[in-house]
């Protein structure tokens, strides 16, 4: 089971063998500790293996060199032997030093094995009390079997001791009551150090857990608030009608391209937009029909555009873009191409044909000027010229003469308004000295 599917039920409840009383965050927690009894066990079994190989010096200083011998001998080795296979299967697959099957045949082998030593030497009991006393605790302590088999296993070493001792008159009654004390103290001592053990381990275990889990839910929480901030930046920055910037985007982003501008010599120009007689079409298809309009004409527009022209919805159904890099020429036929893109067909609102027109007030920024608000002015002023002069029209206002705009007819192209231009009211084309229409 996955650490999330126990999420939000760390139960820190544990039974008498020290166990969570969950069965699914029990396992969680033997899978999360395989690497270590892994380790423990590995440990354990070499121990063990060393403890049976030790005693046969024992062995061999009290029982002579006979059949005897050999038998305890063979006996020390097999279990030695059997000790460290499973030491190394263990290195090999770790989950089995979670399995109880492997885990009790040794232990099943290792304390018949103690216990024959018994009989084949009969001499030792002091020994015989001593390797009962350290496979006890090693049991106890450095196998990870669960509870009941360790005390199943400690059952089985304390209750054949007695027998064998009984049996093969191996202590002196006087010493029997004694060493039953010994093997008592010593599992109760087991059993107490093993429970104590179990329970740190797991409340630390759940400790974590819950830990993990704050961490989690905190992790998402962060996401999430990080999601709505950014949520909020975009809706501060965007227009939600038309999906252009809005009028306070638009101006920061306008004043970095003035202050540039102003910085590499280069031309930046504004261009107002506003749609023709829009009031008309609210009244006659509903507010709903009028924004989608909005919206289709804001798209129209930025098809026509570069990705570094700047469009904002500057308020109702009026835009306001900024030209980095165009002069009032190259504006002008920006501003033409935009004109057209809207007037040539009739918008598609929700089925509905609406023929739309809009009218183009432009300025450029001046140089000596330090803020946007003078040439927002020139291109207003250019935009209601435009206004009166008819409608669907570009009309430009000439920072040299910048209370008189130039206004040209539709569709022909309409050139850079000057006093002289204006003086004439001369058709624009046929200006001479004008450079032609072209980019900056
Ligand atoms: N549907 C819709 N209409 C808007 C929105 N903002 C402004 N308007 C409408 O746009 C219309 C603008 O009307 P006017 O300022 O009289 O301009 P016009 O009718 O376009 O006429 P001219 O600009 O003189 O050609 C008003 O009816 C506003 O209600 C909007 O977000 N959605």
């Amino acid at each position: 089971m996955a650490a999330e599917s126990i999420d939000h039920r760390v139960n820190k409840r544990l039974d008498w063998r020290a166990e969570f009383c969950d069965p699914a965050l029990e396992a969680f927690f033997r899978r999360s500790m395989q690497a270590h009894d892994a380790c423990q066990m590995r440990h354990a079994l070499w121990v063990i293996a060393c403890l049976f190989l030790t005693f046969s010096l024992a062995d061999y200083t009290l029982v002579e060199a006979d059949e005897a011998f050999t038998a305890l001998m063979a006996m020390r080795l097999t279990v030695a032997l059997a000790c460290a296979l499973l030491a190394m299967a263990v290195w090999q697959r770790p989950s089995l030093a979670q399995r109880t099957l492997p885990i009790n045949v040794v232990c099943l082998l290792t304390i018949t094995g103690l216990l024959m030593t018994f009989r084949l030497n009969p001499e030792g009991a002091l020994l015989h009390l001593a390797s009962v006393v350290s496979v006890s605790m090693v049991l106890y302590l450095f196998v990870p079997n669960r509870l009941p088999w360790r005390l199943a296993g400690n059952a089985y070493l304390v209750s054949g001791c007695i027998v064998a001792m009984l049996l093969w008159s191996i202590l002196p009654s006087s010493l029997l009551a004694t060493s039953l004390l010994l093997m008592a103290f010593v599992n109760l001592l087991g059993w107490m150090t093993v429970n104590r053990l179990g329970r740190l381990q797991r409340e630390q275990f759940a400790l974590l857990l819950e830990e993990r889990n704050t961490n989690r839910r905190l992790e998402v929480e962060i996401a999430e608030r990080n999601l709505l901030e950014e949520r909020l930046r975009h809706m501060a920055r965007i227009d939600p009608l038309t999906g252009v910037a809005n009028r306070r985007r638009f101006f920061e982003l306008a004043e970095q391209e003035r202050r540039r501008a102003n910085r590499d010599g280069t031309p930046l120009s504004l261009c107002m937009v506003d749609i023709d007689h829009f009031k008309a079409i609210n009244d006659r298809h509903g507010h709903a029909i009028g924004d989608l309009a909005l919206t289709m004409v804001a798209a129209r527009c930025q098809s026509v555009l570069r990705e570094s022209d700047i469009i904002g919805r500057y308020g109702g159904e009026e835009f306001i873009i900024a030209l980095p890099l165009a002069n009032l020429i190259t504006a002008r036929n920006i501003a033409e191409r935009l004109r057209h893109a809207i007037c040539r067909q009739p918008l598609d609102v929700d089925g509905l044909c609406l023929p739309l027109t809009i009218t183009i007030g432009i300025s450029r920024v001046d140089d000596s000027e330090t803020g946007l608000e003078e040439s927002l002015q020139r291109a207003d002023r250019a935009l209601y010229a435009g206004k009166a002069s008819g409608r669907n029209r570009v009309v430009v206002m000439s920072p040299e003469a910048p209370g008189v705009p130039f206004t040209g007819t539709p569709p022909r192209l309409i050139p850079v308004a000057t006093a002289a231009n204006v003086a004439t009211a001369a058709p624009a084309e046929a200006r001479a000295g004008e450079p032609p229409p072209g980019p900056a």
